[in-house]
């Protein structure tokens, strides 16, 4: 099974505890102190589990076009099994919250008949009960960035950058053009220029730079959403910098007495995870083999 990457530098490594299935602690003793006490706790009380995720590099594959990032269908097979065995399950993403369920297809699974989807960083939210869609208002700057937007690509030479308008937020995508890192390093400091000069914040992914509001982030998202539902162990999985904050937030809890479990799904594009991760799994197939591994055993006890 695809979990149990390279050891990471700074993680406190132990060996796998005979009571943990070995499917959800890889093949190696990947696992930390902190995330064996999070599995142990969110083993013996899934009820007051609340799972936590992310969408574009963790349940969806990463491709070309934000339009076809569909969600592994084995991952969404796997949380719907789960959302009858945890407390919740709550998608953080940086997309359009409506946008997120669409590519997940999270309105179609019997399973997920409780989900949330907190959308734009937390800004936006999705309850599948009820089928219920709530957002903060637009920032009205996101009109003018848009405005400038072409004159500024055209200025670089790199017109051929992917503009995806989001609403709330512009996201500017380097991935197809010809040297899209060298590309991302030159729009950088234009766009983040762009941004503050509108009282925006630049929000960088994966050969993405997303101008944005500067309100609240996934580690808002992740606090809200552990306080609303009272939950007593917390997973967090994701792949990508803007996940940072909710890894920030976890630990926090962590620190406060709530057991938490950070999941980094890994690649080569982007390690800044790996190291504050309990556990790497391999890309998004990883993530859907782990959690298929969690519904088996939840499901068995
Ligand atoms: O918070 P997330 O769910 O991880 O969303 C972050 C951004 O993901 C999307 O971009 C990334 O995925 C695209 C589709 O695979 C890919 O083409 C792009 O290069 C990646 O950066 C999305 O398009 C952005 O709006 C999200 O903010």
């Amino acid at each position: 099974m695809a979990v149990g990457y390279p050891a990471r530098a700074s993680a406190t490594l132990v060996g796998v505890s005979d009571e943990l299935p070995s499917s959800l602690v890889g093949t190696g003793d990947t696992l930390t102190d902190a995330g064996r006490d999070a599995l142990q706790a969110i083993i013996s009380d899934p009820a007051r589990t609340l799972i936590t995720l992310d969408f574009d590099g963790t349940i969806a594959p990463i491709v070309a076009d934000p339009e076809h990032a569909h969600a592994d269908p084995d991952a969404v097979d796997a949380l719907a099994r789960l959302g009858d065995l945890v407390l919740g399950i709550v998608v953080i993403t940086g997309r359009p919250a409506r946008t997120a369920v669409r590519l997940g297809g999270f309105d179609r699974h019997a399973g997920l008949d409780r989900m949330v989807v907190l959308g734009q960083y937390g800004a936006e939210r999705w309850d599948a009960h009820g089928d219920r869609f709530g957002a903060e208002p637009e920032p009205e700057a996101i009109s003018e960035v848009e405005a400038e937007l072409p004159g500024l690509l055209a200025g670089l030479g790199l017109s051929g950058a992917r503009i995806e308008h989001k609403g709330r937020a512009i996201g500017v995508h380097t991935r197809e053009l010809p040297d899209p890192g060298e590309a991302f390093d030159a729009l950088r400091p234009a766009l983040d220029d762009l941004a503050r000069r509108h009282q925006l914040k630049l929000e960088p992914g994966k050969f993405v730079l997303e101008i944005r509001a500067d309100g609240s982030d996934k580690g808002d998202a992740v606090r809200h959403i552990v306080a609303e539902t009272g939950a007593r162990q917390v997973i967090f999985i994701g792949d990508d910098l803007g996940d940072l904050p909710a890894f920030d937030a976890v630990r926090d809890l962590r620190e406060h007495g709530t057991p938490g479990l950070l999941i980094c799904s890994a690649s080569h594009e982007e390690d800044a995870l790996t190291i504050h991760a309990d556990l790497v799994a391999a890309g998004p197939r990883g993530v859907a083999a782990w959690l298929g591994a969690l519904a088996d055993q939840l499901a068995a006890q």
